[in-house]
């Protein structure tokens, strides 16, 4: 583990979330989400991007997401964090059946500090965000040019790589505040 990165969670860290959504009312849901998010005493949402519709990646067979990508400002270390994530989209009606399956909301921590976790419950970076048009996009909304642990990189390189967007389209404004 980089020991930059672990000193520095113990303060104050932005934390990069993708969130998505597929069933019910899937706006309501993305605005719940956040508001679930920001009124825990640790968690600040600080920026969001734009929510975007897109086609489903890996289960075909089940209606168009809305993604969307979240900024959170936290002293909290990851997997108290993934937990609390965990927690919001249980109270949002997920159940947790088929993989890459509809989901009421999704919450996936991407990326905090640069930090590499490899654990059974938590790996950081999120292992498939690089290949992602559902995430990268919204997040290239939200990493701004001088993020100082390399996400901006890794996001330029990950688009780069992937070619023009295919899938994806502008659904709304952020949802939040
Ligand atoms: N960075 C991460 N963010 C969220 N969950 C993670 C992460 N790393 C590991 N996990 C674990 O993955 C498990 C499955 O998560 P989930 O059901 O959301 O997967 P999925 O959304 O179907 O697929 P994907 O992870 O590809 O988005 C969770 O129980 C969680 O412990
Ligand atoms: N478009 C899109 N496809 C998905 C999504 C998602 O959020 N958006 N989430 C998945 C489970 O991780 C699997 N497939």
């Amino acid at each position: 583990m980089n020991e930059h990165a672990r000193t520095s969670t113990s303060e104050q860290s932005e934390a990069y979330i993708a969130l998505g959504a597929n069933l019910g009312r899937r706006e309501e849901t993305l605005r719940e989400a956040l508001r679930l998010l920001n009124e825990q005493p640790e968690i600040e949402v600080l920026r969001v991007s734009d929510v975007y519709e897109t086609d489903p990646v890996g289960y075909a067979d089940q209606p168009p997401f809305l993604n969307m990508a979240a900024v959170v400002g936290t002293s909290m270390p990851p997997h108290r964090l993934l937990e609390i994530m965990q927690t919001v989209e249980d109270r949002l009606g997920r159940v947790r059946d088929i993989r890459f399956g509809p989901r009421t909301a999704d919450l996936d921590l991407l990326w905090m500090n640069g930090l590499a976790v490899e654990t059974t419950e938590l790996t950081l970076p999120h292992p498939r965000m690089h290949e992602r048009f559902f995430v990268l996009v919204p997040l290239d909304d939200v990493v701004p040019p001088e993020e100082p642990s390399g996400l901006r990189a890794l996001v330029d390189r990950s688009l780069a790589e992937l070619g023009p967007a295919a899938g994806i389209a502008r659904f709304s404004g952020p949802l939040f505040p």
